[in-house]
């Protein structure tokens, strides 16, 4: 039976509800990887929206769920300025270049430092801005200082928010990047389409940022993981660990095997663990970043032109991430 037509206000008032019951099983499904519902559900109160913003056009927002599949075709690419740094990172190879690390951290700071260790996840860095909650922009890191405004792009990208849980104005900083899987999958459609493939899913995901129509960068199932405040707005965390779970609570991704830790050997161990696993990991590793946790001692041992002296990335031996993904085509 055809449905009744829906008045102005009857379709105002909906199209609210549908948007947020469906921004809510997004961000279960694409943030927090815990779907609650299967996917006919999402896809029916989908289509229900939809159909009452092409009713209703001007009941579109910028936050429907309907704005992410893109469908613009950009002229390129303007630069933008980082008002804040965004900086690299040193290098170590080898268990001597950490432990040296942590002796020149520790005779810095004259105290005791415990270190948030994270995943080195293998994508592009990427800076985000919010105003009262909503995504105003995002930018890649280009040489640290300006970067490219890919906030066309980004919008596709599911786990990035278009709207924060609170209304705050922040600007934080992580890594976009292509799952192992959807990389597979992009290499079999290219090469059954005659076309070039990846290298490496860091290859992937830069090449699917940099693409000028947003319906592409929508169809690359880009993800993300987020790991630095650049403005706290009135974020309040003290150190790394709470600031990646502060992020998460906000509404981004972050990455869950982060661990505390409270000596260098424990540091090592971490590294040891995450070596091992990193084959069975949904996405490419390269390293580990071991950061001091508390802020205070971030500021006191400060950057050098090109890098904090408070962290180090421990980067795996190169010849293993072949193989990783070589593994990988064949299951
Ligand atoms: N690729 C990563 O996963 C990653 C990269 N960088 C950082 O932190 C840098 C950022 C600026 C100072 C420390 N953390 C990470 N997890």
């Amino acid at each position: 039976m055809a449905e009744i037509p829906l008045t102005l206000a009857e379709a105002t008032e909906k199209a609210k509800e549908l948007r947020t019951q469906l921004n809510q099983y997004a961000h279960e499904y694409y943030v927090a990887d815990k779907p609650t519902v299967e996917d006919y559900v999402y896809d029916r109160l989908y289509k229900e929206l939809s159909d009452i913003e092409t009713e209703y056009p001007d009941l579109i927002t910028s936050d429907s769920p309907t704005q992410r599949v893109g469908g613009k075709i950009l002229q390129g690419f303007e630069k933008v300025t980082h008002e804040v740094q965004m900086y690299s990172l040193n290098d170590g190879f080898s268990k001597e270049d950490i432990y040296d690390f942590d002796e020149r951290v520790q005779k810095l700071a004259g105290k005791p430092v415990s270190y948030c260790c994270e995943l080195k996840i293998d994508g592009l860095a990427i800076s985000l801005r919010y105003e009262n909650g909503r995504f105003v922009q995002g930018a890649t890191r280009g040489d640290g200082t300006v970067g490219e405004n890919i906030t066309e792009n980004l919008k596709t990208v599911k786990s990035i928010p278009l709207e924060l849980k609170k209304p705050i104005s922040v600007e934080v900083r992580g890594e976009c990047y292509m799952p192992k899987q959807s990389f597979v999958n992009l290499n079999k459609e290219r090469e059954e389409a005659g076309q070039d493939v990846f290298a490496n899913p860091r290859n992937a995901a830069a090449g699917s940022l940099r693409q000028l129509d947003t319906s592409m960068v929508a169809k690359r199932n880009l993800s993300t993981f987020l790991y630095t405040v650049a403005d706290f707005g009135p974020m309040t965390a003290q150190t790394q660990f709470d600031a990646l779970n502060e992020l998460s609570e906000i509404g981004f991704r972050t990455n869950p095997e982060k661990k505390l830790c409270q000596t260098i050997d424990e540091v090592w161990a971490y590294i040891e663990e995450y070596h091992e696993k990193r084959s069975e990991l949904p996405y490419e590793i390269d390293g580990i970043v071991i950061k001091t946790n508390e802020f205070t001692i971030q500021d006191e041992l400060g950057f050098t032109v090109k890098a904090p002296r408070w962290a180090i990335a421990y980067k795996f031996p190169p010849e293993e991430a072949q193989t990783i993904v070589e593994e990988i085509e064949w299951t």
